[in-house]
C-alpha cells in the first residue's frame, strides 16, 4: 500500500444517501474513510491519482442497463484494477420538500439511472413534468430542499440524511425487484483490500478490453477476437473508441466468469486467451479480477 495516506480510503459518488455510498458501506463497513465525489469519473480519478485506496461505481442495473459514464472510463489506458462488485438492492421514492404536494410538481431531478428505472411511474402520474439529470440520486435530494415545484428520485434513506424532505411515493421503479451491481476499483492489481464480509475462496470472474488494433489490416472483428479468446462471455458491452482512427471503431468490454473449483487455473488461462486475442491482431487488457 506504498504511496496511499492512511487509513484506508474509499471514494464514492456522493453527497451521502447515496446507492454508491450505501454500497460501499456495505463492502467496508465503518472502520475506513469515505471520500465523496461529484461524478463517477471523479471517482475514477480519486483512484488513479492515488487520492484513495479504492472507489466504488454503478456499472449495471436490473432494469435499466449498462451505467455509461463507468464504461466511459474504463476506455482510458490504466484506469484502476476492478477488485470486486456489490449488488444492492435499489427501491426508489419520490422526495419533496415538506409541504409541496403531487400537483405542485413541475420537475423531477434524478440521476440518469434512477429516471430510467421510473420511466413508468413517470409517465403514469407526473406526464407532463420536466426531467433534469443531475450527478447523483442525494445530489437531487440535496437540490429539493430549497424547492416547491421539484421532486427527486432517490432512496429513502435521503428523507433522514436531509432534514425537511417528505416521501410522497415509495417502491416506484418499474418492477419491484430491482438491483445495481457496482465494481471495486483499485489503482493497481496489487492493492492490498480489507477482507469482504463474506469473502469467496479465488477468483471466478474477470473483466478484459478488447479492440482491434488499429493497424491491423483487415481490422478483426470483435466475433473474431472472441473466437480467438476461446473463453465464455457472459456479459458483453460497446462503447466507442476514443482514439478514433476509424469510423465506428469500438471498444468492448467482455465479463467472464469460472465455477469456484475452477479458480486456481483461472488467471493463467485468461492471460493466454488475452495472448491469443494480441496474436489475432487485437488489443486485450485486463481490467478486473475478482
Ligand atoms: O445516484 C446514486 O445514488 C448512485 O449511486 C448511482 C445510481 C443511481 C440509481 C441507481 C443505482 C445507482
Amino acid at each position: 500500500m506504498h504511496g496511499y495516506p492512511k487509513p484506508f480510503r474509499v471514494a464514492f459518488l456522493g453527497p451521502i444517501g447515496t446507492y454508491s455510498h450505501q454500497a460501499a458501506y456495505d463492502r467496508f463497513g465503518p472502520c475506513v474513510e469515505y471520500h465523496e465525489c461529484g461524478t463517477i469519473t471523479d471517482v475514477f480519478n480519486a483512484v488513479s491519482s492515488k487520492a484513495t485506496h479504492v472507489g466504488v461505481v454503478p456499472q449495471e442495473n436490473s432494469i435499466f442497463g449498462s451505467v455509461t459514464e463507468t464504461y466511459d472510463a474504463l476506455r482510458v489506458r490504466d484506469v484502476g484494477f476492478i477488485q470486486g462488485e456489490v449488488v444492492l438492492e435499489v427501491q426508489h421514492c419520490l422526495l419533496v420538500r415538506h409541504g409541496v404536494k403531487q400537483q405542485d410538481i413541475r420537475t423531477i431531478k434524478s440521476h440518469e439511472q434512477a429516471l430510467g428505472q421510473c420511466r413508468g411511474f413517470i409517465a403514469k402520474n407526473f406526464p407532463s413534468a420536466s426531467l433534469e439529470k443531475v450527478a447523483s440520486t442525494a445530489a437531487a435530494a440535496e437540490a429539493v430542499l430549497t424547492s416547491s415545484d421539484s421532486a427527486a428520485i432517490c432512496s429513502k434513506l435521503c428523507a433522514t440524511v436531509f432534514d425537511g424532505l417528505e416521501i410522497l411515493f415509495e417502491s416506484i421503479q418499474d418492477q419491484t425487484s430491482n438491483f445495481t451491481r457496482f465494481y471495486v476499483i483499485s489503482t493497481t492489481r496489487d492493492t492490498e483490500l480489507p477482507p469482504p464480509p463474506d469473502p469467496i475462496p479465488g477468483k471466478t470472474r474477470c473483466l478484459i478490453r478488447l479492440s482491434s488494433r488499429t493497424d491491423a489490416f483487415p481490422a478483426p472483428a470483435i466475433t473474431q477476437l472472441l473466437t480467438a479468446l476461446a473463453i465464455p462471455v457472459s456479459r458483453l458491452d460497446r462503447r466507442p473508441q476514443l482514439e478514433n482512427t476509424r469510423l465506428f471503431h469500438d471498444v468492448y468490454f467482455a465479463e467472464l466468469g469460472c465455477g469456484e473449483s475452477d479458480s486456481d487455473a483461472w488467471p493463467a488461462d485468461i492471460e493466454r486467451g488475452i495472448e491469443r486475442v494480441r496474436a489475432s491482431g487485437g488489443e486485450a487488457d485486463l481490467l478486473g479480477l475478482w
